[in-house]
């Protein structure tokens, strides 16, 4: 078919460049929203008493609905039936709903012991249970705005720097992913542990802002194209699910891609709480550590896949990734190697392998799958990578609590006594409050206590039985009354409750140093799992380059020919 692009709005730099920041502007606020809870992990457990499992059945539903419902295979229908405009706006203000629903989940004030009971899943907190149904919807809205936004860039560069805007939009999405590591435990503690998702609600508004401005763009790009033909493109086919799943090369990338992605985007869910509990790292600044992952790919990204295209070895590059994957996690297992510095050259080499892989794998499936195939391929990759992205999660919670079951308990424990203290010492000085301030009080200062015993104590933990964390928690209400009996109200109300904190934190926190009470994790068993995802990766990367060598594919040859 004729091609006559001269008058096409894709001609000019200018409006291309803007349609690509304004629909990578909804990616962003994704990204951001998708790790705005997990620095805040060890918040969500000593405030709302989540535990470890809680915190993985959150972050398991981002892929709930895709996996179950098959939304991505659905969504990749409906893009081709309603257009990147519908579904671009869909899908963002399907975003938009899910972080509201998270938003209010967390907000809201459910019994201490409200629970439901879900098929398969069993029991579940009623608040993990809302945030996981807001989460599970931002991820449909997540995955649909990556396929559109994907074939948003084609329709605008193609023929053009498309593997440039590619690159570029996918760094605009990261950063969005470093902003969140880097900002919201510090966001958590200084105003409120929801506060991470309010702004995400924001930039998420933004998002659908920049969409709605991207439609007009869009329209006049159509209208510029109204009298010119271009070549039609493919619509989206199920059979087409038939053919690509026979080839032997698309299921070598898509298992690769699971395994490779979920040891990554689900290592950055744990990261920060893992910075603060083998590393010792402050909770202010724990983040800062693994959002160095994703700002490295930022700009090595686009360069590797500079290389990629230049040079070629695509299959090679893929198998380095994977090799570095196990360095990493192999060097983060060792127990006795402990130093921050040592975690954070380490995130720094994760993200050269996060930032190897998807240079080459990505550009690989175009090398497998005929063209008029890909959009189908890409989604199917996704729904399979999203197993990854359900699965993972729930298991390092689970392993977690498992490897270390007195730590949850131990923080409710503290919780609990913490409430007590605070009902006594505040009879006793006739001071009353609120209910809304007697929680905050009660959630700053056990956050507090639990902080402080986890960066600083280098005792070996002991396991407690029953009975005896019932002497733990009376110990701490009596060295509390004690301290508490010297205690005059003299000043204003604010004035006093700082007080009664700082005395309760005080004798939190010595009872539980006396009596080794063990609220830090040992990570161990969770990054061994990484580490085995690691070692599966080596081996479909080196399937992958024997399927190219037998069929051809010209996975290790150069994309631009000289
Ligand atoms: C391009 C690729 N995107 C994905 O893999 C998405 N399916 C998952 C997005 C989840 C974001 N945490 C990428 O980001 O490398």
């Amino acid at each position: 078919m004729t091609e006559t692009i001269k008058r096409s709005l894709r001609e000019s730099p200018k409006a291309r460049w803007t349609a690509m920041v304004l629909v990578s502007l909804s990616a962003f606020g994704a990204y951001y929203f998708n790790y705005a809870l997990s620095p805040v992990k060890p918040m969500l457990e000593s405030a709302l008493g989540w535990t470890s499992s809680d915190f993985g059945t959150y972050t398991s539903s981002y892929a709930w609905f895709n996996v179950y419902f098959f939304m991505l295979i659905f969504s990749g229908i409906i893009l081709d039936k309603l257009g990147i405009r519908l579904t671009g706006l869909s899908s963002a203000l399907l975003m938009l709903i899910g972080t509201g629903i998270n938003y209010w989940a967390v907000v809201t004030d459910f019994p201490d012991a409200a629970q439901v009971a879900l098929p398969l899943i069993g029991e579940i907190k009623t608040q993990v249970l809302y945030s996981s149904l807001g989460f599970a919807l931002f991820g449909v809205g997540t995955e649909a705005s990556g396929i559109t936004l994907t074939k948003a860039i084609v329709r605008w560069f193609k023929g053009k720097e498309l593997a440039l805007a590619m690159g570029l939009q996918m760094s605009i999405a990261r950063m969005g992913t470093a902003l969140a590591l880097a900002v919201a435990l510090p966001l958590a503690i200084n105003f409120h542990y929801s506060s991470p998702i309010l702004w995400a609600f924001v930039l998420m508004f933004i998002g659908v802002i920049a969409f709605v401005m991207y439609i007009f763009l869009d329209l006049k790009l159509e209208k510029s194209e109204k009298e010119i033909e271009v070549d039609e493109e493919e619509p989206f086919r199920l059979r087409d699910i038939l053919s690509i799943i026979k080839n032997r090369g698309f299921w070598y990338i898509a298992i690769l891609c699971v395994l490779f992605y979920s040891a990554v985007f689900p290592f950055l869910y744990y990261a920060t709480d893992f910075m603060i509990n083998k590393y010792r790292v402050a909770p202010g600044v724990a983040g800062i550590i693994p959002s160095l992952l994703p700002f490295g790919t930022i700009f090595l990204t686009p360069l590797f896949g500079g290389i990629y295209d230049k040079k070629g070895k695509g299959a090679t590059i893929m198998i380095i990734g994977a090799l570095l994957l196990i360095l990493v996690h192999g060097v983060l297992a060792i127990p006795f190697l402990d130093n921050w510095i040592l975690a954070s050259a380490m995130v720094v080499v994760l993200g050269i392998a996060f930032s190897l892989v998807p240079s080459a794998m990505w550009p690989a499936v175009p090398k497998i799958i005929p063209e008029k195939r890909l959009g189908t391929a890409y989604a199917v990759i996704f729904w399979i990578q999203n197993i990854g992205l359900m699965l993972v999660p729930l298991l390092l919670g689970i392993v977690l609590d498992a490897t270390n079951p007195s730590v949850a308990t131990n923080k409710a424990l503290i919780r609990s006594s913490v409430e007590q203290s605070y009902s006594t010492l505040l009879a006793q000085n006739n001071i009353t409050v609120d209910a809304d301030e007697m929680k905050r009080a009660v959630e700053t200062t056990t956050t507090t206590v639990v902080d402080s015993v986890v960066k600083t104590s280098f005792y070996k933990e002991i396991e407690h039985s029953a009975a005896e964390k019932e002497d733990v928690k009376n110990e701490i209400l009596k060295q509390v009354a004690t301290a508490g009996g010297a205690f005059e109200t003299d000043e204003d109300k604010s004035t006093s409750i700082n007080k009664i904190q700082q005395i309760i934190t005080e004798q939190t926190y010595q009872v539980i140093e006396k009596n080794k009470l063990n609220i830090r994790y040992n990570y161990q068993a969770d990054i061994l799992i990484f580490a085995m995802l690691g070692v599966l990766s080596l081996i479909f990367a080196f399937l992958l380059k024997r399927e190219d060598r037998k069929k051809g594919y010209g996975l290790e040859l150069p994309n631009i020919k000289e």
